[in-house]
């Protein structure tokens, strides 16, 4: 269930959400120029759910996640990761608090074509100086269908393949939230599905949250809600979604854009 909670009403125990937006704004350019992209966003998102982010184009679906996941900074508002508040932080805090507890999944796979696939799978414990804990390598490889992989290169596994890496990736160092934008957006279905049903997997066997950018109703029914962005604003949310449902709605809201 996704949390909406205004002026305190509704508001969960602490330590429940695993990202929270409160009152958030983000406004690009100045003046006459300026675009309001997210208008007085109020979300929590629950520990170990799974969150689609669905809207027309231009809706603020990339903002919001760049601002949930710290990527980029609101303008005015709060951005809670866990019990951490995002505001005020600077680039070096920010960039340690997202390779320390988040994962992220984009539409291109963004591997490192002279890597192999287990170097690609450890690249971000390399880079926050942890340890690979071989086993756990082992594991999430695995899992994700690619042990016999390990040691070839990007470019000699297929685009499914190459996400399932980027998964892989984003598993490894047990992160609070996986954010994914579009992540099934340059999979073809069946692929897409694969990718899909491994994000389900990270929250029902793992405990993860997940929070995903699509465009698709198919792939926004593999998630326990939705959330529909129109112009800046939370317009709707959707619990148990259903491919068929998703794709009403939009219509709707596509409608409205
Ligand atoms: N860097 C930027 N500078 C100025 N305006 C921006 C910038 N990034 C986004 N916008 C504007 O903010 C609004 C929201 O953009 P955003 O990319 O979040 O939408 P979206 O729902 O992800 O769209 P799409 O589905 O087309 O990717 C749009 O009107 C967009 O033009």
């Amino acid at each position: 269930m996704l949390l909406q909670h205004k002026d305190g009403q509704g508001t969960p125990a602490p330590g429940t959400e695993a990202v929270s937006l409160t009152s958030v704004r983000k406004v690009y350019g100045k003046g006459a120029a300026a675009v309001t992209a997210l208008d007085d966003v109020t979300v929590g998102i629950p520990r170990g759910s799974f969150t689609a982010v669905m809207g027309p184009s231009g809706s603020g679906k990339s903002t919001f996640l760049h601002c949930a996941a710290g990527l980029d900074t609101p303008t005015s508002g709060t951005v809670r990761l866990g019990g951490t508040d995002l505001s005020g932080m600077n680039e070096v805090k920010l960039t340690e608090l997202r390779r320390a507890r988040v994962g992220f999944v984009f539409q291109a796979f963004n591997l490192v074509s002279s890597l192999d696939v287990a170097q690609n799978v450890t690249l971000p414990l390399r880079l926050s100086g942890t340890r690979t804990d071989k086993r756990w390598l082992e594991e999430i490889l695995a899992r994700v269908g690619l042990t016999e992989r390990a040691h070839h290169r990007p470019a000699q596994l297929s685009g499914g393949q190459q996400q399932r890496v980027a998964i892989a990736r984003a598993l490894i160092t047990r992160p609070e939230v996986i954010f994914g934008d579009e992540p099934t957006g340059a999979l073809d279905t069946v692929t897409g599905r694969d990718v899909l049903t491994l994000l389900r997997q990270a929250v029902d066997e793992t405990g993860q949250t997940v929070v995903m950018v699509t465009h698709d109703p198919v792939a926004a029914g593999y998630a326990d809600t939705v959330l529909f962005l129109a112009d800046g604003r939370i317009a709707d949310s959707m619990a148990k979604p259903s491919a068929d449902r998703v794709a009403e709605r939009m219509a709707v809201l596509g409608g409205r854009a």
